[in-house]
């Protein structure tokens, strides 16, 4: 049990955050590896309740990777990846779609709603959020890059206090609609909306020097760092869109991007809101070492 002058003090801990991050957006991606567990989820969803409760604008990117493999398999079609990304040729595109913007989205905006908060589902269709092209890898199909996004939908919800919830589904300029990895999505719309963070919440307790081992946990770590992980193999499948994504957000000027473990129970308050953080944090340049989780940028 807490003792009095433990509840106060990561209460009043909380205080410089809380001012610091007020006005600010923080693009936060939930990931389908993070969903598995319903009262985990409706944690994470208290949380970005209570973020939007102190003034702090979040806007929501989801994932759905595992639900899309769900129900592919019901209908008889096997789910394939290459380098992370989903091989999507075209059935597999209307099954992403169907299950993201369909099941997914509207799951997450009821839930936030449920919990007192007022959240608006888009995809990258909507308002001409997003307009999709094509990856240069040819063999994976439908599968998306992020051609330009359009953010006003989303400005415009958010200075309305609503919380946008976005799926990682666009279309081109023909309208064919395209399958973009979501953390891709939510790197470049952190950066088109001048965001202050990004997080990423995953099924590992952060960027692990050992993806066997959770003791290897890397705290800090710059582009530089980054990049040598990607190109000596450390980090592998869904890890290396998610390291490209925070190497490309804070190269287009968003302060700090977080990959930390949706599986504890309030990870984004503890990320956010303590001084020890949970997880790994990414920032353009290295600084001092050693300070507060958050107050290190
Ligand atoms: N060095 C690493 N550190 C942590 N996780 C890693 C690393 N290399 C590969 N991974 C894998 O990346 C996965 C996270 O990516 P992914 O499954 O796509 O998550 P999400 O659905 O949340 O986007 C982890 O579960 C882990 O298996
Ligand atoms: C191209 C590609 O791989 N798209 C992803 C989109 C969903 C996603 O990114 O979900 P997670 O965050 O749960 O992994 C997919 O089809 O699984």
């Amino acid at each position: 049990m807490f003792e009095n002058s433990d509840r106060v003090r990561i209460l009043s801990e909380a205080l410089p955050y809380i001012q610091s991050f007020a006005g600010q957006t923080l693009v936060v991606k939930y990931g389908g590896a993070a969903m598995k567990d319903s009262s985990l989820k409706a944690q994470v969803i208290r949380d970005i309740v209570f973020m939007a409760s102190v003034g702090i604008r979040p806007v929501v990117v989801h994932g759905g990777g595992p639900e899309i493999n769900v129900w592919l398999q019901k209908i008889g079609l096997e789910a394939q990846f290459l380098n992370g990304l989903r091989v999507t040729d075209a059935p597999t595109m209307d099954v992403v779609e169907m299950v993201l913007v369909g099941r997914v989205n509207k799951e997450l905006v009821a839930l936030i709603n449920q919990a007192g908060g007022a959240a608006v589902g888009v995809c990258g269709k909507d308002a001409n959020l997003i307009t999709a092209r094509p990856t240069e890898e040819s063999q994976i199909g439908f599968v998306g890059e992020v051609a330009n996004i359009n953010p006003d939908v989303i400005a415009a919800l958010v200075n309305a206090n609503y919380i946008p919830v976005v799926s990682s589904v666009a279309a081109d300029e023909n309208g064919q609609a395209y399958n973009i990895n979501a953390d891709t999505v939510a790197g470049e719309l952190a950066a088109a909306l001048g965001a202050e963070k990004l997080i990423l919440l995953t099924d590992t307790p952060g960027l692990l020097q050992d993806f066997h081992d959770p003791t290897t946990l890397i705290k800090h770590l710059d582009i530089q760092q980054a990049r040598h992980l990607i190109e000596t193999g450390v980090v592998s499948g869904g890890m290396i869109p998610k390291l490209n994504c925070c190497v490309r957000t804070l190269a287009q000027g968003v302060r700090a991007a977080h990959i930390i473990d949706g599986r504890v129970p309030h990870a984004l308050l503890l990320e956010i809101f303590t001084d020890e953080g949970i997880g790994s944090m990414l920032v353009a340049t290295s600084g001092p070492v050693g300070g507060p989780h958050c107050a290190w940028v």
